[in-house]
């Protein structure tokens, strides 16, 4: 009995503490930590990071983060003019830390499952070995749940898990060679917790929140973030695009605080980190230890109660 009260004490203290941290924080209470106590990104200098969706926004500002710190990079996305001027801007950001040899542009397909071990061997080759994969691709969505056409679901999947879990093997099976490894998954809050209009998106990131653990893995989850996101989302038709832009007065998290957040994770080696602007933190502490919380079902069944009691005064 003493056991549980203290378990229990000691649990509603920390979910205290991590939720009024997280109302002056943009990330969760264990990175928090690390930003301010745990090692710096700087040791991960002379480290090669191969990272996927490198052309724009998270993928993008996390090679800028990394490459500050002297991180040899694998930028892998579709455009290569994209990822050149992503590899430019590393260089000159790497204040002369990076040479050319050290970033190199990977143009490849994440759908395109068969070009995955020709490109990820592409990379070992080039720089004899990879340290982390960065799993970073992938594309949000904006439709109702019942509208969504199943191809669009299919074609969600293959980008936003498969391609993830593919590359992932491929890399594993190097990381076993060499003897170390660590893989990097940006998922999202949307993997934590379920938000609306994003139904087959919510799936395709809660999938990849299981995906088996016997090497590192860090899972990390952004709240919305100034990025191309929105316009490139998936609709509830195939082959079309949501194509709405971010306007600078809309609330969320910089890519470039978002890619110095993932920076820090990876260097500490966290299992799982968020990250998003206040106060959308804190409510994901809560929707995670009161999940009863995110279940409207539950707040219909109060209120129809509520309504059949009153119904049953009445006869
Ligand atoms: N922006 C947000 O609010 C937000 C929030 C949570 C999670 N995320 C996640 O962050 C990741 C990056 O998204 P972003 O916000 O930077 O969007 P973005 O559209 O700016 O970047 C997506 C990147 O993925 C690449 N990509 C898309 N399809 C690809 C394909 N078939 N093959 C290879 N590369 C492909 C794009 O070229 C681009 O480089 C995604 O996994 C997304 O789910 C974003």
């Amino acid at each position: 009995m003493i056991f549980f009260t203290v378990l229990g004490a000691g649990m509603l203290i920390y979910w205290g503490v991590c939720t009024v941290l997280a109302f002056v924080s943009d990330c969760d209470l264990e990175l928090f930590f690390y930003e301010k106590f745990g090692k710096s990104p700087r040791r991960l200098k002379g480290k090669v990071v191969f990272i996927t969706g490198a052309s724009s926004g998270i993928g993008e500002f996390t090679a800028y983060a990394l490459a500050k710190f002297g991180v040899k990079l694998a930028l892998a996305a579709r455009r290569p003019n994209e990822l050149l001027r992503v590899k430019r801007k590393c260089l000159e950001l790497s204040n002369n830390q990076l040479s050319d040899h050290d970033v190199l542009v990977v143009p490849m397909d994440m759908t395109d499952f068969q070009s995955h071990k020709r490109h990820f061997q592409y990379a070992v080759q080039h720089f004899g070995h990879v340290d982390i994969l960065f799993n970073n691709a992938g594309r949000s969505q904006r439709a109702l749940w019942e509208n969504i056409e199943l191809e669009v679901d299919k074609q969600m999947f293959d980008l936003n898990v498969f391609g993830a879990v593919n590359l992932s093997r491929i890399a594993l099976d190097h990381f076993n060679r060499v003897g170390s490894g660590h893989i990097a998954v940006v998922t999202s809050l949307a993997g934590v917790m379920g938000v609306p209009y994003s139904g087959s998106y919510c799936g395709t990131k809660f999938a990849v929140h299981k995906l088996p653990k016997n090497i590192h893995v860090t899972l990390l989850c952004p709240g919305p973030t100034f990025t191309n996101f929105l316009a490139e989302s998936f609709t509830d038709k195939p082959g079309e695009k949501y194509g709405l832009q971010v306007q600078p007065t809309d609330k969320r998290m910089t890519a470039d605080r978002c890619g110095y957040l993932n920076a820090v994770a990876l260097v500490n080696k966290t299992k799982e980190s968020w990250m998003a602007i206040r106060p959308i933190i804190p409510l994901a502490y809560m929707m995670v230890y009161f999940p009863i919380l995110s279940r409207p079902n539950y707040i219909y069944k109060l209120r129809d109660s509520k309504n059949d009691t009153e119904i049953n005064k009445k006869d």
